[in-house]
């Protein structure tokens, strides 16, 4: 018996359906707090590739909204419907009423595939949901291989086809260009090394404007992640094969890192406008920096204490200027966001911070933003392994100098590269330096409490430690 696609799923078993889907989803943002709704913005049916199919898909744009007075959240939810739900995706089942099962599309490798095969079809301008190739590729079309879907701890959804082609699809959508295209669309373009080239970005509605639903690029099917990597460095592996060489341990590798960061920085600022920061512009900063820290005092009231110390960081900003260049950056850089192929590092991930405003994210930062991602995220690696290990007072104190001694020498490291490749030591702007690792331990706390709360300890602890020097001169690792 040949199947044909079911009607399409009604509208009620849908938001009631994603009403208890949602919050389980590592990327909703909303996760422990009540919501409206769930409201169904956009319903956008999908073509697949090859006709008579039998399932349908849609594109799904959900809006949740927390409470009346504040902006809603968009998620970007695209769905298969099937008369009965294929094995092994009980966990993406979003629905069920008469007419069919609704299940997460992007979980179904096959169904990704022909839906991916069906939007390379499609140009700017052209049906609600369209493809845009990037720099990199001709008008030849994509070797498309078999889907699989990366897991792990992510703000979006990435599918791998074959060896060759990584489709990564935003879940929170804002209207207008994702900072992850935009950015990847000048590095590719400027043959920039450091980065697998874009292949293409795909758009469609939200609201009354537009917005990036996801991107393709090149895939590197034998690269070892950053996080990974540093997470055995901290515990004493060698570096890895192809690394700076035996018995370097990792700050040798993130020397080499420092010098591909530096790299991506220095196209960045070819490739797209800079400006110099005025004493003006550095205190707004700074004073940006002290709404974000009263926000996540309010969150986390253990931070009152050591707020005013750490406040002292952003007033000490606008004595870092004037004349301190800004330009466009990776936005959230940090170890999870490092890929160690055998010729070198690569970057990903240039979305900026997931929980930023747009216009933050595409706004222009002096590099020290992303140095001190980076920075903060070899402190997060040394410290890692401390999180669940409940050893005797002397010892556990003994752990944590081992770590922050190891996180000391990988910061070193990572900034010795980055100053042999640009030519300008970042640990030379102490003040400016120390502000944005405040700033980015404040953004990992009310990250983690949101997402993670058994790790939150980390940036408190990072926190505790940089209020005892914060507003000093100096080095601030
Ligand atoms: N071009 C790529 N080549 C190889 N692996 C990749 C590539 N892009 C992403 N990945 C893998 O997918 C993971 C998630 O990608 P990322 O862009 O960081 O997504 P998210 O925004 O969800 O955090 C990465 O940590 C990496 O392991
Ligand atoms: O990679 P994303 O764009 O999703 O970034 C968000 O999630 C990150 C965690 O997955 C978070 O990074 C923090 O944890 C990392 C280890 O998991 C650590 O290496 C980073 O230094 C630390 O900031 C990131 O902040 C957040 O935006």
């Amino acid at each position: 018996m040949t199947l044909t696609a079911p009607p399409p799923a009604r509208a009620d078993a849908l938001r009631r359906g994603l009403a208890s889907w949602l919050p389980g989803r590592r990327w909703f943002a909303g996760k422990g707090r009540p919501f409206l709704g769930p409201q169904i913005l956009h319903r956008t049916p999908l073509a697949a590739a090859v006709p008579g199919a039998a399932w349908r898909a849609e594109v799904l744009v959900v809006r949740v909204s927390h409470s009346q007075v504040e902006a809603p959240d968009h998620y970007l939810v695209p769905v298969a419907m099937r008369h009965s739900l294929p094995p092994g995706l009980e966990d993406s089942l979003i629905a069920r009423d008469e007419r069919c099962v609704v299940y997460d599309a992007l979980a179904d490798p096959q169904i990704v595939r022909d839906l991916v095969d069906g939007l390379l079809k499609t140009r700017p301008g052209q049906g609600e949901v369209a493809f845009r190739r990037g720099g990199a590729v001709g008008d030849t079309g994509l070797p498309l291989g078999e889907a699989r879907v990366l897991s792990g701890e992510q703000s979006n959804t990435s599918v791998v086809l074959g060896d060759e082609v990584v489709l990564k699809v935003f879940r929170r959508l804002r209207q207008g260009e994702n900072p992850e295209s935009e950015v990847l669309r000048l590095l590719t373009e400027a043959g920039q090394p450091h980065v697998p080239p874009l292949l293409g970005d795909f758009e469609g509605p939200l609201g009354e404007g537009r917005a990036t639903y996801g991107i393709l690029q090149r895939f590197l099917p034998d690269a070892a992640d950053g996080w990974a990597l540093a997470l055995a460095g901290a515990g004493g592996a060698p570096a890895p094969a192809g690394g700076a060489g035996p018995g370097d341990g990792f700050p040798a590798e993130a020397f080499r890192l420092g010098e591909a960061v530096a790299a991506v920085h220095r196209t960045l600022a070819e490739a797209a406008p800079t400006t110099r920061l005025s004493r003006e512009d550095l205190r707004a900063a700074g004073e940006r920096m002290r709404a974000r820290l009263e926000a996540a005092v309010r969150l986390s009231p253990g931070l009152r204490t050591i707020a005013p110390s750490l406040a002292a960081a952003f007033a000490g900003l606008a004595a870092s200027g004037p004349g301190v260049l800004a330009q466009r950056l990776h936005g959230d850089l940090h170890l999870g966001q490092t890929l160690r192929t055998r010729t070198g590092w690569s970057l990903i991930d240039f979305e900026g911070e997931p929980d930023s405003p747009l216009a933050h994210r595409r706004a222009l930062h002096p590099v020290a933003k992303d140095i001190a991602g980076m920075l903060r995220s070899f402190d997060y690696a040394a410290h890692h392994g401390l999180l669940r290990a409940e050893p005797p007072a002397a010892e556990r104190r003994d752990l944590q100098e081992a770590a922050r001694a190891w996180a000391a020498r990988s910061q070193e490291a990572f900034c010795e590269g980055y100053a042999r490749a640009a030519g300008a030591d970042p640990r030379e702007h102490g003040a400016l330096l120390r502000a944005y690792l405040v700033d980015k331990a404040v953004y990992e706390l009310v990250y983690e409490i949101r997402n993670r709360p058994g790790w939150a300890s980390l940036p408190m602890r990072a926190l505790e430690r940089l209020s005892r020097g914060a507003g000093t001169g100096g080095s601030p690792l």
